[in-house]
């Protein structure tokens, strides 16, 4: 405000000598035209006075003709300058209404419909998911593993017609070519009997829709993508047939050190593939429990363990490995064992392991395969893109779905809360007391999850803590406390507890709103597992990103779960621009489009980082 009569007042005040204004160096007091015509007549008028009238005549014509040519010049600069003015103006309005023109031609919605359709058909073109040496190769499989498994006769004698009844009557959705029917008994899929038996103290009796179609699939030898609810059992669903498989290998020829493995799972979370690993053991165990059949040897490969520990399991044959991938390239590259014989590999949480930020570690695993393999994969969450992709790199695969893929567990009743961010932490003491313990607290942010558990041990509740900056023995210790009744709550990161199956929670509070909306469906699905029900309250307020509530709105609505009125009021913009609402193809999200995806945002993100550390680090590995 004060700058600009400053500066007028410098240009008014004449120069003085040794006064030196910043820009005014070369100041020139600037004379009218008018006043330097006079004063050049003045001097030629004083040559006339000295009676050289020609002479002042001549230079007089001169000056007027000067004159004439400089006023010509000036009018055609003042012409060309106002036909120039015009032009541009002219382009600009022309150019403007183009502009306008080509956008009023589409609407936004379309304009929105084209940029998707640029997206996907740049995650269209992804490498397919294969071995970088079947790719160089061209090694392609066209045919299925064989099997030796045959479902009892009278389930082969049933009709199409009867295995769609059965599928129709448990909700589950198939794909593929000759699909191998639903059992609906454990008996019936000849499972050795000393398993089934161990199941049934499990209370496992009958298999849920999952397994009813997906062991059969997996025990014919078909690659396999598995969508089904959390807490819907489909670890049994993935192990179990690798379990069986490798029996098959055990009994026509006993491995020995240095063989196998026969099989691979990988999981995306250390926790997960613990859990995986325990439960692979137990049944493992209860196989060769009644003496009739072999035992067979699972080795558990991940980050935060010692190989050392595991060296016996090493010193004989191998048959299973439950593994991160990290660790498993590891080994691989160590040749600690080889996959020459190996022939299945499954991938729980797969939608994960293959989006964008594991794909290239799944290539290289894949990579060591040297024969044709049995390829699974499993989520809760699996939006359609990743099918589509998964798809084309299976062999002649079968989809079962189970409900949509990313919907909600409707055993679970969710409850949406506005808290105010400063609110939350008394408002979660207050949440406590809805259910009994076990309760499972999550935070998307670490430092959060500490001053979550911090602020519960003040108030007398025992809590522990996991997250991914937790050392792998804090990890185990609090799994292992809270599994087992000694500590009532959990608060927990969402990545470090994905998939993680603990007894009976009775209650998810999700303290702060992931952003993807997959991660909310497996948070909540903490509770709710095989058949029991449980709640979820979720905190939002005003941090919580618009798209974020619209995805939740409509993934309560889909559940037919009350819609509390601060989210029902939210509009969709898609709606307001006259588009369709579909589901985001990336990620499944119900209210927004691709080129919103925070998924999609994150693993560029992702993938930015890991092109900058590699750079960082002169390229190297
Ligand atoms: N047929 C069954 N009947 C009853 N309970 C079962 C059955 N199969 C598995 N379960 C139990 O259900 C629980 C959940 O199983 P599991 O962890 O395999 O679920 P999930 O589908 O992998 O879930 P998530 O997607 O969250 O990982 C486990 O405790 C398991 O023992």
């Amino acid at each position: 405000m004060s700058e600009a009569p400053q500066k007028r007042r410098r240009v008014q005040r004449s120069p003085s000598p040794g006064y030196k204004l910043d820009d005014d160096d070369n100041y020139v007091p600037y004379v009218p035209v008018a006043q330097r015509r006079q004063e050049k007549l003045a001097k030629i008028t004083s040559w006339t006075a000295n009676s050289d009238r020609d002479r002042a005549r001549r230079q007089k014509e001169e000056m007027e003709e000067q004159e004439d040519a400089e006023k010509e010049e000036e009018r055609r600069r003042e012409k060309a300058r106002k036909e120039r003015t015009l032009l541009m103006e002219a382009q600009e309005v022309h150019t403007k209404k183009d502009i306008e023109g080509a956008y009023s031609k589409k609407t936004d919605y379309q304009k929105a419909e084209e940029a998707d359709a640029e997206i996907l058909a740049a995650i269209a073109s992804r490498r397919k998911l294969a071995s970088d040496l079947e790719l160089a190769t061209g090694v392609q499989y066209t045919e299925p593993l064989k099997s030796s498994w045959r479902p009892p006769r009278y389930i082969r004698e049933r009709t199409e017609e009867q295995h769609k009844k059965i599928r129709e009557k448990h909700h589950i959705l198939v794909d593929g070519e000759n699909i191998p029917p639903p059992i609906e008994h454990f008996q019936d899929m000849k499972i050795p009997g000393s398993i089934l038996d161990f199941l049934k103290t499990k209370r496992i009796t009958d298999p849920t829709p999952i397994q009813l179609q997906g062991i059969p699939t997996a025990f014919a030898g078909r690659d396999l993508i598995g969508i089904a609810f959390t807490g819907s059992g489909k670890t049994l669903a993935f192990c179990l047939p690798l379990i069986m498989m490798a029996l098959e290998e055990e009994a026509k020829l006993p491995l020995v050190r240095g063989e196998g493995p026969v099989g691979v799972i990988l999981c995306p979370s250390r926790e997960l593939a613990n859990q995986t690993y325990e439960n692979v053991l137990a049944w493992c165990e209860a196989l060769a429990k009644d003496g009739r059949y072999p035992h067979l040897n699972t080795l558990l490969c991940m980050g935060g363990i010692s190989m050392g520990e595991q060296s016996h399991v090493l010193n004989k044959g191998l048959h299973i490995v439950v593994a991160t991938p990290g660790r498993l390239i590891d080994m691989l590259e160590k040749k600690k064992f080889t996959f020459n014989n190996c022939k299945y590999l499954c991938m729980d949480e797969a939608d994960r392991m293959i989006d964008l930020g594991f794909e290239d570690d799944v290539r290289n695993i894949m990579s060591f395969f040297k024969r044709q393999r049995q390829t699974l994969l499993f989520s809760a969450t699996m939006p359609k893109k990743i099918q589509d992709f998964a798809q084309q790199s299976l062999i002649k695969p079968i989809l079962v779905n189970v409900g949509r893929a990313g919907a909600a567990n409707l055993d679970v009743l969710q409850v949406v809360e506005y808290v105010k961010q400063e609110a939350k932490m008394v408002y979660l003491l207050e949440c406590l007391q809805k259910t009994a313990p076990p309760v499972i607290v999550f935070s998307e942010n670490k430092n959060e999850v500490d001053d979550i558990q911090e602020y519960l041990l003040l108030k007398g509740v025992e809590a522990v803590a996991i997250h991914g900056s937790k050392s792998q023995e804090e990890r185990q210790y609090a799994i292992k406390s809270f599994k087992s009744g000694a500590k009532d709550v959990m608060v927990a990161s969402g990545v470090a507890s994905k998939g993680l199956d603990f007894n009976d929670i009775q209650h998810v509070i999700i303290f702060s709103m992931p952003k993807e909306i997959e991660d909310y469906v497996h948070q909540i699905g903490r509770t709710g597992r095989s058949g029991k029900t449980g709640i979820a309250t979720t905190f939002v307020n005003m941090n919580t990103p618009e798209q974020t509530l619209l995805d939740l709105k409509y993934l309560l609505m889909e559940a037919g779960q009350k819609v509390p009125p601060f989210l029902a009021s939210i509009d969709d913009p898609r709606a307001v621009q006259g588009g369709s609402l579909k589901g985001c193809p990336v990620c499944g999200g119900l209210g927004h489009g691709i080129s919103n995806c925070p998924k999609l945002e994150d693993t560029q993100r992702r993938q930015m980082a890991s092109h900058r550390a590699a750079n960082d680090a002169g390229g190297g590995f």
